[in-house]
């Protein structure tokens, strides 16, 4: 067993301890890092990344359904195994990637567990190395949630169906959140009958649900069956290889693959969190306003820290150089988020960001309910393009919500308006190509 002392340890290498680990080493810090399973993280190994890749083909047929005698005659077909092997030559190269950039920024890797012995040390995977440092950032992000019914070990995780080598003839999804919704256009797309089981009479519970319900309506008329209010009772292999899917409500039915896309829990139980005073809960690791756990030298970061943010990529970066400029001594300040952008991408996208309308409307803001459909960006794809803006009541962009096939495009000219507080006169002194999403910006709303 071989002990080292460093300035900083960062636990898990995805987007936030990678923020971390690179920034807090250019301020001068000696830095390690620690992974057991992906250098990268999520992701871009069994999450966004890959994700985008598959999507791209289902955007393509999208596209090309709209357009339908508009211009187009016949659709193209998703071919299966050569899509996968595409997305696979861009994950097969993100560790290699990650691995030189740490090497060549001088930061040492550690790969295993990362368990705590006290609460200034860390051992590390099966040779027991310790490790001490003065300060910690955990950003161990998090994993599925498991299902606990009978039979729930039938139902595969996320990254199971990222790595699907057959598309199955009938694919069910347990949970209508982030995940449900965008694999689910996925399966559809290539062909599958699809099929979605959820909790509550809604998905996407944190967007505008004017949007989600225009969305759920179009999945539903493309032929995606929706289960509602659902609890799944029990899944039973059938004798030819099946699954049969029981609800509590007595409804069954037969479908080939089930993925379960509930949620998903911290990876905080396996980090011996009390050895070294860390208190710590199944869904996140609670944190101050300057992230810091109940351990003052011990930081949680991006999915598993309890900031009260999304869980997303950027704002595990974003966590990720703040603590690290808190941990210099850079910065004194609690952290402070700018304007998040959260998407869905589904066959339609659904971005937001800022004030919901909801709440826009409860503080008696102007609220703007735009169809686009007829601009021409949108117009010349045939695309069924939405957007709701929300105005304070000095005329400030505070809040956007968009359903079209370029939501997360459109968003991010909301998010540079809100951040620099603009009006509706200030976004028109931008000028923007034209003919482009950018140029029609100042008509949104
Ligand atoms: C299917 C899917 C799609 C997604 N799509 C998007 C998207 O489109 N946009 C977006 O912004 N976000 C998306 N996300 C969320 C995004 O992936 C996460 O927000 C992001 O990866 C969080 O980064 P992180 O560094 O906090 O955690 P992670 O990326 O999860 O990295 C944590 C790392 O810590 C390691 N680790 C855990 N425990 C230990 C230990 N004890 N010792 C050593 N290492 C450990 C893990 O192996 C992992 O590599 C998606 C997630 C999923 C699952
Ligand atoms: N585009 C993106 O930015 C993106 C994409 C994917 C994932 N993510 C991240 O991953 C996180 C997790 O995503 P997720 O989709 O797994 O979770 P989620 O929390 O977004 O949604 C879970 C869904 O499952 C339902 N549910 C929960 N328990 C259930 C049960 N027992 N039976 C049936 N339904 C049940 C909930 O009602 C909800 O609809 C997101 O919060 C997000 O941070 C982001």
């Amino acid at each position: 067993m071989a002990k080292y002392e460093f300035d900083l340890g960062v636990i898990g290498a995805g987007p936030a301890g990678l923020a971390a680990a690179y920034a807090a080493q250019a301020l001068g810090k000696q830095v390690a890092i620690f992974e057991d399973y992906l250098w990268g993280g999520t992701c871009p190994n069994y999450g966004c990344d890959p994700k985008k890749i598959l999507l791209a083909a289902v955007e393509g047929i999208h596209r090309q359904s709209a357009l339908q005698n508009l211009g187009l005659r016949g659709l193209s077909t998703i071919d299966w195994s050569a899509l996968m092997a595409h997305k696979q030559r861009y994950v097969d190269a993100v560790e290699p990637r990650k691995i030189r950039g740490l090497d060549e920024a001088g930061i040492t890797r550690f790969y295993g567990r990362a368990a705590f012995v006290n609460n200034n040390t860390v051992s590390v995977g099966e040779t027991g190395d310790q490790i001490k440092a003065r300060d910690w950032v955990i950003a161990t992000g998090q994993r599925p949630k498991k299902l606990t019914f009978p039979g729930a070990e039938l139902a595969e995780d996320s990254e199971a169906f990222l790595n699907l080598p057959v598309m199955p003839e009938d694919v069910t999804f347990i949970g209508a959140g982030f995940i449900g919704m965008e694999f689910a256009n996925i399966t559809h797309a290539a062909g599958a009958h699809t099929r979605i089981v959820t909790a509550g009479p809604t998905a996407l519970r944190s967007f505008d649900q004017t949007l989600v319900r225009q969305l759920i309506t179009d999945m539903q008329e493309t032929g995606i069956a929706w289960y509602f209010n659902a609890t799944v009772q029990q899944i039973m292999q059938t004798p030819s290889g099946r699954l049969m899917v029981t609800l509590v409500d007595g409804t069954q039915f037969e479908t080939d693959r089930v993925f379960a896309t509930a949620g998903r829990v911290a990876n905080a139980d396996q980090l011996k969190l009390e050895n070294a005073g860390v208190v710590w809960e199944t869904t996140e690791i609670p944190v101050d306003d300057h992230l810091r756990t109940s351990n003052p030298h011990i930081y949680a970061i991006g999915d598993v820290g309890g900031s009260p943010v999304a869980k997303l990529v950027p704002t595990g970066n974003h966590e990720g150089r703040y603590v690290a400029q808190a941990i210099t001594g850079f910065t004194t300040a609690a952290i402070t988020y700018p304007a998040i952008p959260v998407v869905v991408f589904g066959t339609q996208h659904l971005a937001q960001v800022g004030v919901s309308v909801e709440a826009g409307q409860t503080k008696g803001y102007r609220v703007t309910d735009v169809d686009m459909s007829q601009v021409m960006p949108f117009y010349r794809y045939n695309d069924t393009a939405r957007v709701r803006t929300v105005l304070d009541d000095d005329g400030h962009i505070v809040g956007a919500s968009v359903i079209a096939a370029e939501a997360e495009e459109v968003i991010n000219y909301f998010v540079t308006a809100i951040n620099e507080r603009r009006t509706l006169a200030e976004t028109q002194a931008n000028l923007y190509a034209y003919p482009s999403l950018g140029s029609e910006f100042a008509t949104f709303y």
